[in-house]
């Protein structure tokens, strides 16, 4: 069974259409990429999955479980999916090892000793030991992005869904969250993950998907995506987000 089957998938806002027939299966363990120009949908095709963003038209299956049918237990579902946002969304007030116990505690119905052992282990995952009786105002942006992902770990997700995790950290942090990420790609989580980090999808993703104006242009492995794309699109894409970052030495 795929962790996420999509069948004609459409959304739109209004007049807008966003998303304009998608289909798209992850399967277990898979680390699948979604890359595309800005306002493509990627982000909007991210939170259907978990009904953030109700679908116009189409179905949508985590785990088997129809989460578009009405009678769906969408809570259920999204406790079995970790979701990590371009903004960290901690709680300022609570210190990172209650941000990581909080949701544990009050829908798992932890107690409280066995969700500080929880975060123990997940913190320690990504490397956050030291801050757990930190605030957050007190950490890096890419440490509360790490902060964040082990609060989703901590809820023992089937699925983690990442939106564009890295956007808003200063250049010099990214590294330690695709770190982190590409960590829990090694140990065989089931990852969606919307980015511009063209060389964690290359690199980490099983499967590039490249999207543009609501449709999924083509998808493969990186190798395929990158080395040798079938469409026009795609080639021009490339091109115009890899071509600057090419900096030859003297230049
Ligand atoms: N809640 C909303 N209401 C109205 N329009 C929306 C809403 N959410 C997204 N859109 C529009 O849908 C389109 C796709 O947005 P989306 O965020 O999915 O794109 P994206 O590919 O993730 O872009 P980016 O890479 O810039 O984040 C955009 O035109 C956006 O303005």
């Amino acid at each position: 069974m795929s962790t996420i089957e999509i069948e004609g998938l459409h959304k739109s806002f209004g007049a807008l259409e966003v998303l304009r027939g998608i289909d798209l299966a992850v399967e277990p363990g898979e680390v699948v990429c979604v890359i595309g120009p800005s306002g493509s949908g990627k982000s909007t095709l991210l939170r259907c999955v978990n009904l953030l963003e109700e679908p116009t038209a189409g179905t949508i299956r985590v785990a088997g479980v129809e989460v578009t049918d009405p009678d769906c237990d969408i809570d259920a579902v999204r406790r079995g999916i970790g979701m990590v946002f371009q903004q960290f969304n901690l709680f300022g007030h609570l210190t990172v090892r209650e941000n990581v116990t909080i949701a544990q505690r009050r829908v798992l119905k932890r107690g409280r000793a066995e969700a500080d052992r929880i975060a123990a282990e997940n913190l320690r995952r990504v490397g956050l030991t030291e801050k757990a009786g930190a605030y957050p105002a007190q950490l890096s942006g890419g440490q509360q992005q790490r902060a964040a992902i082990a609060r989703s770990l901590a809820m023992s997700p089937r699925l983690m869904l990442f939106d564009e995790p890295t956007s808003a950290l200063d250049p010099e942090l990214v590294g330690e969250v695709l770190a982190v990420m590409r960590a829990l790609a090694d140990e065989g989580m089931t990852m969606l993950v919307v980015t511009h980090e063209m060389a964690f999808a290359r690199e980490v993703a099983n499967r590039v998907v490249f999207m543009d104006a609501g449709v999924i242009v083509e998808q493969g492995p990186p190798a395929e995506v990158f080395g040798r794309p079938r469409e026009e699109r795609t080639r021009e894409f490339l091109h115009r987000v890899l071509e600057p970052t090419r900096v030859r030495p003297g230049d």
